[in-house]
C-alpha cells in the first residue's frame, strides 16, 4: 500500500515499520555502548562506512575494492570487540519478553528472585555496615540474572552459605581473600578473589579507583548488583546495570535499592 512519494522514492507502510525498527535498534545500540570506549570504535566503523559509499558511488575502483574488503573483515572484528555489547542486547530482548504469558517457559527460566528478600540479604547488609563502620574495602557482587560464570571462575571456589561472619573473615585487611571480588550468588558465596573487568569509562571522576572501576566495570557487562565499601572513606556505594554508580549510600538506603533492584525484572 503506497503511502508517500517522495521525488522517485515510493514510501509505503512496510517502509515505515522498517525505518521505525531500525530507529529502535540503533537507538538500542547508542544506549548500549555510550560512555563507554566502544562507543568511539562504532564511530570509526561508522566513518570507514559513509567513505566506502561515497567512494563507492563515485566509482574509484581500487579504493572501493580496498575499503570493501576492510568492511568485511571489520564486521567480523566489530563482533568480537562489542561481544559485551551484544550479549547485553541479547539480555535486554529475552528480558523485554513476557514470559509470565506462557506458564511453562516462565518455570523453566525465571529461577530468580521474587523471593530475594531482606532477610536472605541481611548478611550482607550486616557485613556491609561493618566493614564501612571500620574503613574495610570491600567489592561484593551478588548475581541477578546473568550467571557471571567467567568472573567466579577467575576467583577461589568457596560455595559456602552466605554469613556475615563469613564475609567479614574475607575482606579482613591482610587476610589471604582479602584482594579482589567476592560473588554471591543463590544465597552462597560462589568464590572469592575474583577479577572484574575495569571500567573504561573516561567520564569517571579522578576520585574513584580501581576498586570503583571494577565495580561499574562489571555493572557495564552484566545486570549483577555491586556493592564497594572504600577503604579510604568509609563510603558504600553500589553499581547496577549500566555503569551506573550510587554513591554515599546511608546503610538503610543501600537495602531499599539493593532489595528493589534485585527484584526488578
Ligand atoms: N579488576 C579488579 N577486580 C577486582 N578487584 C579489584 C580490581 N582492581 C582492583 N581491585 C581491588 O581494589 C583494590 C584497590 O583499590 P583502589 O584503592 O585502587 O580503589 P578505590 O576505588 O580507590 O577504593 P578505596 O576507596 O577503597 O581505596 C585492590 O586491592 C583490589 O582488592
Amino acid at each position: 500500500m503506497l503511502l508517500l512519494r517522495l521525488g522517485f522514492l515510493d514510501i509505503d507502510f512496510l517502509d515505515l515499520i522498517d525505518i521505525g525498527l531500525v530507529a529502535f535498534l540503533l537507538y538500542q545500540v547508542y544506549f548500549l555502548i555510550k560512555g563507554s570506549i566502544a562507543s568511539r570504535v562504532f564511530l570509526g566503523y561508522l566513518l570507514v562506512y559513509g567513505i566506502y559509499l561515497i567512494v563507492r558511488a563515485l566509482g574509484m575502483e581500487l579504493l572501493s575494492t580496498i575499503l570493501g574488503q576492510f568492511m568485511e573483515i571489520g564486521v567480523l572484528a566489530l563482533v568480537v570487540i562489542f561481544q559485551p555489547e551484544i550479549r547485553r542486547f541479547l539480555i535486554f530482548v529475552g528480558r523485554s519478553t513476557n514470559l509470565q504469558q506462557y506458564p511453562i517457559l516462565h518455570r523453566i527460566f525465571n529461577q530468580k528472585s521474587e523471593k530475594q528478600s531482606n532477610w536472605e540479604l541481611q548478611p550482607v547488609i550486616d557485613a556491609v555496615k561493618k566493614l564501612a563502620a571500620t574503613r574495610t574495602g570491600a567489592l561484593i557482587v551478588i548475581k541477578k540474572e546473568d550467571p557471571l560464570k567467567r568472573y567466579i571462575e577467575s576467583g577461589d571456589a568457596l560455595d559456602a552459605q552466605l554469613s556475615r561472619a563469613l564475609l567479614l573473615a574475607i575482606f579482613q585487611k591482610n587476610g589471604p581473600l582479602h584482594d579482589g571480588a567476592v560473588i554471591i550468588s543463590d544465597h552462597r558465596i560462589k568464590a572469592a578473589r575474583c577479577m572484574l573487568p575495569i571500567s573504561e569509562n573516561p567520564d569517571l571522576p579522578a576520585i574513584l579507583g580501581f576498586r570503583h572501576r571494577a565495580a561499574i566495570g562489571l555493572s557495564e557487562h552484566s545486570d549483577a548488583a555491586v556493592i564497594v565499601v572504600s577503604e579510604e572513606r568509609g563510603e558504600i556505594s553500589m553499581a547496577t546495570e549500566g555503569g551506573e554508580l550510587h554513591r554515599h549510600l546511608p546503610i538503610h538506603e543501600l537495602q531499599n535499592q539493593l532489595v528493589d533492584y534485585l527484584r526488578q525484572r
